[in-house]
């Protein structure tokens, strides 16, 4: 009668099982070429001591046996992604053996300690571990009641405190004090404003998260078959049978969003509680709710509850690879830190996907992130506000202009508001690499240096052979689409404008880049072989030998 749900047994490519292994081996195979060792927990579960009514689990541990019973939990609504196809998909139809005979030569390595403790075909054989010379020796027992929680038994709340129907898993309450960092806070980035909006979503109770495992009642068998259908269609190469059996399995948990009564999606893992950390198996958003932000609060209260309820300081899983991606984010690496003693044996392996590992921080409040990011925000602007006036905003400054740019009105630098308080003092005046041209002590003597140098060079450039182009700035009505394409025009006559301003060039760094600037253009919009451009690389060359030489006579006469 459990047909339907029992693979057949599967060729391995790099374990050779015991014929009972074999036996009871589920190797279901997919193009996801998941390496399955799956019947190892499956095989020898306690019988439930309260199955659901509409359906039976049998002895082994989750597998259900009438395909009738699944659909009717399916047609009872189970999830948002639930249609007449999903209740096919819940039911395991003799057609989809089909899958466990196609990838037969690939795929399907059972780590030894999966074998081993799958073998037994009993329940006190359950997560036995037998390391063998090359991985484990020693002997040891983990029964369902330490690694994984107690089949059937109820899931707990974050207190750890059994809850007897399950319980949703709250985030931490956010303490008194923390209003006080939180008032007038600075605008959040875009994980907080998520995080945020679906934590108001909670508190308002449209959405919650909530963890089961099966446990016989009907409303959480209900958000079971809702999250396994969801499996089934996010995870399409994924055996269907295979997803049944470990999100019914009772060494499983799965945390689920759950709004408007519908899963949303969710994340099915096992705990393996002396070990400390957790295998993720299956996680999935449903197809027109992701990239909202759901998959990182699921993760987050996945966490919250592994490390507050099971004791957990580690998740792995073999992560799609088009989901690297997510679970980077979440935290995982591809690097795995946990000692392999801990984890080695213990946990399926998949192909087509890559282990990664992320460690459980202990003290974080998961649950409450965004509060935790904001708090961090306000106290890192309180220090800045301490060490600095930046948040003193002063009058703007009278920045209109005339001709070439030129300030309608001067400004005196120590007029600038908020320059002075900001640590600035008049020897930074006019601060130049040029520093040779500025060796007298006052500013008046220092701008008047400066402007002598800099007429000698335009006039230097304007009696060249090659300055004619350069003389007047270019007359839109003899070149049509020159301002179109330069916009930042420059030429000989505005610089001098700006020069007998003596209010415009304040270093020689701000008259360089000017001419650098009209040069840049010449080049811009003229191709190599015109006698613009040609004009402009000479001009510029003469340009540069005057400026060297004049730094080096200044510099010798100092
Ligand atoms: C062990 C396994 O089960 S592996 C298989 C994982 N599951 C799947 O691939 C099934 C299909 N995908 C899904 O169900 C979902 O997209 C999930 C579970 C992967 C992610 O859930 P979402 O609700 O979409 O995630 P969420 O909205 O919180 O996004 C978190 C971040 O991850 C990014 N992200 C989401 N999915 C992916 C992805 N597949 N690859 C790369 N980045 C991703 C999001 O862009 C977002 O980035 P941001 O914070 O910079 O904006």
């Amino acid at each position: 009668m459990d047909s339907h749900l029992t693979a057949p047994n599967r060729s391995r490519s790099s374990q050779t099982p015991s014929p009972s292994h074999s036996a009871s081996a589920s190797a279901t195979s997919s193009l996801h070429k998941r390496k399955l060792a799956a019947a190892a927990s499956e095989d020898h579960a306690p019988p439930s001591s309260f199955p659901p009514s509409s359906f039976s689990a049998d002895t082994r541990d989750g597998a259900l046996t009438s395909n009738d019973d699944l659909e009717s939990i399916s047609a009872r609504g189970a999830d948002s992604d639930s249609d007449a196809d999903d209740s096919e998909d819940a039911v395991v139809d003799d057609d989809e053996d089909d899958f466990d005979h196609e990838n037969d030569s690939s795929i399907r390595t059972f780590t030894t300690a999966r074998l081993e403790s799958g073998g037994g075909g009993s329940g006190s054989g359950r997560n036995t571990k037998l390391k063998t010379e090359n991985s484990t020796v020693k002997l040891e027992s983990a029964d369902g009641g330490k690694d994984g929680a107690a089949p059937g038994s109820a899931p707990v709340g974050p207190t750890g405190a059994a809850a007897a129907g399950g319980s949703s898993i709250a985030g931490i309450s956010t303490k008194e004090d923390v209003k006080i960092f939180t008032e007038n806070i600075q605008t959040s980035g875009a994980y907080s404003a998520r995080e945020e909006s679906l934590k108001r979503e909670e508190e308002a109770g449209r959405l919650k998260f909530v963890c089961y495992s099966n446990d016989g009642v009907d409303e959480h068998m209900v958000w079971l078959i809702g999250l396994k259908n969801i499996f089934g269609r996010q995870l399409p190469n994924m055996p269907k049978e295979y997803i049944v059996r470990l999100v019914m399995d009772r060494s499983h948990k799965s945390v689920m969003v759950i709004r408007r009564n519908q899963v949303v999606g969710g994340i099915t893992y096992r705990p393996y509680v002396n070990q400390k950390f957790g295998e993720i198996a299956f996680c999935a958003i449903t197809a027109d709710e992701q990239v909202k932000g759901y998959g990182t609060r699921l993760m987050n209260h996945l966490k919250q509850h592994a490390r507050d309820v099971d004791g957990l300081t580690h998740f792995l899983t073999y992560a799609d690879n088009n989901a690297v991606g997510y679970f980077i984010k979440q935290g995982f690496t591809k690097e795995i830190h946990l000692e392999r003693d801990r984890w080695q044996g213990y946990i399926k392996d998949y192909d087509g996907g890559i282990l990664m590992e992320c460690k459980i921080d202990p003290k974080l409040p998961y649950t409450d992130l965004s509060t935790m990011i904001r708090r961090q925000r306000q106290a890192i602007d309180e220090k800045i506000r301490e060490l600095s006036n930046c948040q003193i905003v002063y009058p703007g400054i009278d920045f209109q202009k005339k001709e070439a740019g030129i300030p309608k009105k001067v400004v005196k630098v120590e007029d600038i508001h908020g320059l002075k308080e900001a640590g600035w003092t008049p020897d930074q005046w006019g601060h130049t690499r040029f520093r040779a041209l500025i060796v007298s002590a006052d500013n008046a003597t220092n701008q008047k240096h400066l402007t002598g140098f800099m007429r000698s060079l335009l006039k230097s450039m304007h009696d060249h052979v090659d300055a004619w182009p350069f003389k007047e700035p270019v007359d839109a009505r003899d070149v049509p689409d020159y301002y179109d394409i330069i916009k930042d025009p420059m030429d000989l006559k505005t610089m001098s404008k700006r020069v007998e301003s003596e209010q415009y060039y304040v270093t020689l760094e701000m008259f360089v880049a000017d001419v650098k600037r009209m040069f840049a253009n010449a080049r811009t919009y003229n191709s190599p072989d015109t006698i613009y451009y040609k004009c402009a690389t000479r001009l510029e060359a003469h340009f540069q030998s005057k400026v060297q030489s004049g730094l080096q006579s200044n510099t010798k006469i100092q």
